[in-house]
């Protein structure tokens, strides 16, 4: 069995009175593809947050390790974060690119961590790593765009952009952050083939947080299932019939059954022809 590089023992997060997570506990092991499937405001950003650090938990929210070691507990960041983070890829629903630099140049701040800080600040990387980065680029079918600004690319072409970017990283685990939300259907296949892609042929783990079931069946075989913070559902993809959905969100169901684009649902057979 595959070393566990996620570790989630009964992770809370509050906001106020408002309790975003209760109690989440998960594992996800090397090379594993999970999809984290929720209704809006189960969690699910919350969750990504915690893992990759950029959120505490609760005082009393319990512990998450990563690659067998602390990145948080009691909600206290671990003084060892950077160098978690160098092995952690995030990508986020909104692209997270400075528009006025190149796509290049933005690619090249996944070496930020290994480059000194001078070198990341001023964008003079050595050619050794410009090569690394349009290597990257070729990878995801960007390298005709390397040079253009990256307010210029369409919204898929970002996200690609900034797979590309973690492809640099050399992260072993993927973070994604509904990263197909704001895309159209097209550039969400095109994104979640290149994620799966990340996972198949460089080995990354994949944790993709997604809102449709049918995404989340199509390029996960692990669905963890969130609903007001609270984990309701950890298996299989292949086990989320639109019965079990029902049981599960009951009336929410339906938002997560049809994806974007489309008038399918996920035991639609035209929708799964069309994807395939
Ligand atoms: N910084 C914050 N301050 C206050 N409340 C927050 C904050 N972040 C999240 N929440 C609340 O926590 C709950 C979970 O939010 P979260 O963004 O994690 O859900 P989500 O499943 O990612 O939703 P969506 O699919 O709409 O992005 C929501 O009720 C949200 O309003």
């Amino acid at each position: 069995m595959n070393p566990t590089v996620l570790s989630a023992q009964a992770v809370s997060r509050s906001f106020g009175k408002h309790q975003a997570l209760r109690k989440v506990s998960l594992e996800v092991r090397r090379g594993e593809r999970v999809a984290l499937l929720g209704a809006s405001g189960s969690g699910k950003s919350t969750l990504i947050r915690c893992l990759c650090g950029l959120e505490s938990t609760d005082a009393d929210g319990g512990r998450i390790e990563a690659f067998g070691q602390l990145l948080q507990a009691k909600g206290r960041i671990s003084p060892e974060i950077r160098a978690l983070r160098r092995r952690i890829g995030v990508i986020f629903q909104q692209f997270n690119l400075v528009g006025r630099l190149s796509v290049m140049h933005n690619v090249m701040t996944g070496l930020a961590a290994e480059a000194p800080l001078w070198r990341a600040l001023s964008g003079r990387y050595a050619e050794a790593d410009q090569a690394r980065a349009l290597d990257a680029l070729d990878a995801i079918g960007l390298a005709p765009q390397a040079f253009q600004r990256a307010s210029t690319l369409s919204g898929g072409q970002q996200q690609r952009a900034a797979i590309a970017r973690v492809l640099l990283q050399g992260a072993e685990l993927v973070l994604a952050d509904e990263p197909v939300a704001s895309l159209d259907p097209q550039s969400t296949h095109r994104v979640m083939e290149q994620l799966a892609a990340l996972n198949r042929e460089a080995g990354m783990t994949l944790v993709v947080s997604l809102h449709h079931v049918a995404l989340a069946q199509r390029y996960c075989e692990r669905v963890v299932a969130l609903r007001d913070g609270a984990l309701v559902f950890d298996g299989p993809s292949s086990a989320l019939t639109p019965g079990f959905l029902q049981h599960l969100y009951g009336t929410a169901a339906a938002d997560l059954l049809h994806e974007p684009g489309t008038d399918a649902s996920v035991n639609d057979s035209r929708h799964l022809a069309l994807a395939a």
